[in-house]
């Protein structure tokens, strides 16, 4: 998708210019030029210069974008990716990775064949595990999850799924799943936007990476109900997360709830029963679920489950005081580079406020990346 190269020539970007609008980042021979546009709805626009050929191109830009502001400011963290601190938006939303050259984007480049760039947006901390949470249909995932997100609403998040089987009585698009099209679900899933799927009970599912990712911005523990196949594809993936497996106390009870829960045909029945056997033959598959819980009386199992979720004792992520401060809206730009270590100087005044101005962004210990978030960023004040 080549383009002319217009009237000015990269040299004359201003690099980290005043109000920071532009900026310019060599790699090998080419500039990526990271652009606030003038709309403030738009985002950030990328265009590359290939300074061989002086032409220029528009990348095919995947992962969503960070939100429209004003301005930004980028330095090259390695020949992978570009560090872009957003300004005039909370912290935690400010730090964001332009990944040019990583796995990824090379899979989807070579995939679309185009240039490809994608946006993950930076995480202070680890966050906490994911939980996935698999086991036959009817054994009573749905109903443990609905607990636990009742107790705890604020810990707590459900991924929502993405499924081609037909909307129950009572199930709002959106909520319990989205529902949609066999080709569109496919094409999402060709473009890199599903952390796994399985075709189950002869419809598709999947949990895109938004899903967890959206959960997982706002502050909660993300919960996946998923089936055996999905939950093998999660502990293949770079996602950590803790897998349990809930059995039923025998497999006439679990006939019974099926047909209790009166959502299925009896055709549709005798095929989540036959899928159920195979489930629970893969139960003790070695290294795939950490914990088995039984489903006999709902409450005990419910106790159970929030024992090994250690719910009693749960502690906060280390680095919450620092990112409470974070989220107010931020204005920090770039000051200085060192191996894996960015200091950013803050522009309001903070050392008014009798706080520091300065925030060291340690990068040594940076996990996952597109199509995901990119984790493990620290950041402590500097005194
Ligand atoms: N311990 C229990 N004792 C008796 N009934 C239960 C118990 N747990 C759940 N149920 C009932 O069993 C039915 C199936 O439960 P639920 O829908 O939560 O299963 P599920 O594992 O989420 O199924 P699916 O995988 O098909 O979504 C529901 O009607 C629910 O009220
Ligand atoms: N691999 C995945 N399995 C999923 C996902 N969402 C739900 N499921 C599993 O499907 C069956 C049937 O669910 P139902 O709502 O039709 O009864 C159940 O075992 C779920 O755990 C998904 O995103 N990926």
């Amino acid at each position: 998708m080549g383009e002319e190269a217009p009237e000015f020539r990269v040299e004359s970007v201003a690099l980290e210019s005043k109000d920071c609008l532009q900026n310019a980042i060599d790699i090998g021979d080419k500039t990526y030029v990271i652009s606030n546009s003038d709309d403030p709805k738009s985002s950030i626009t990328i265009k590359i210069l290939d300074k061989l050929t002086q032409t220029w191109v528009v990348p095919t830009v995947l992962g969503a974008p960070p939100n429209p502001t004003s301005s930004h400011s980028a330095v090259l963290v390695n020949n992978e990716k570009i560090l872009i601190i957003e300004k005039g938006v909370p912290l935690n939303d400010s730090i964001w990775f332009l990944e040019v050259d990583t796995p990824f984007v090379k899979q989807q480049s070579k995939i679309k064949g185009t240039v490809v760039v994608a946006w993950s947006k930076g995480v202070i901390g680890e966050g906490q595990k994911p939980i996935v949470i698999s086991g036959p249909s009817g054994v009573g995932k749905g109903t443990l999850i609905a607990k636990l997100m009742k107790e705890y609403p604020s810990k707590f998040g459900f991924s929502v799924s993405h499924t081609t089987r037909a909307p129950r009585e009572k199930e709002i698009d959106g909520v319990h799943y989205h529902f949609t099209e066999r080709s569109k679900i496919e094409e999402e899933i060709s473009e890199g936007k599903f952390l796994e799927f399985a075709h189950v009970h002869g419809n598709v599912y999947g949990t895109s990476i938004e899903a967890v990712e959206s959960v997982t911005d706002e502050g909660k523990r993300c919960i996946l109900d998923i089936d055996v196949q999905g939950a093998r594809s999660v502990r293949a993936s770079s996602l950590e997360a803790i897998f349990i497996f809930v059995c039923p106390p025998s497999f006439e009870e679990l006939e019974k709830r099926l047909r209790a829960r009166g959502t299925e045909t009896e055709e549709q029945i005798q095929k989540r029963l036959r899928n159920a056997r195979a489930e629970l033959d893969q139960s003790n598959s070695p290294g795939l679920f950490d914990h088995l819980l039984v489903n006999d009386d709902l409450e005990a199992c419910y106790e159970n489950l929030k024992k090994l979720l250690s719910l009693d004792d749960d502690h906060e992520d280390s680095n919450d005081s620092f990112i409470k401060d974070g989220k107010e809206t931020a204005c920090y730009s770039i000051l200085s580079k060192t191996n894996s270590e960015i200091l950013l100087q803050s522009e309001t005044n903070e050392a008014e406020k009798g706080t520091t101005n300065l925030i060291l962004l340690d990068l040594s210990s940076l996990s996952g990346g597109a199509p995901g978030r990119t984790r493990g960023l620290k950041i402590s004040p500097v005194n």
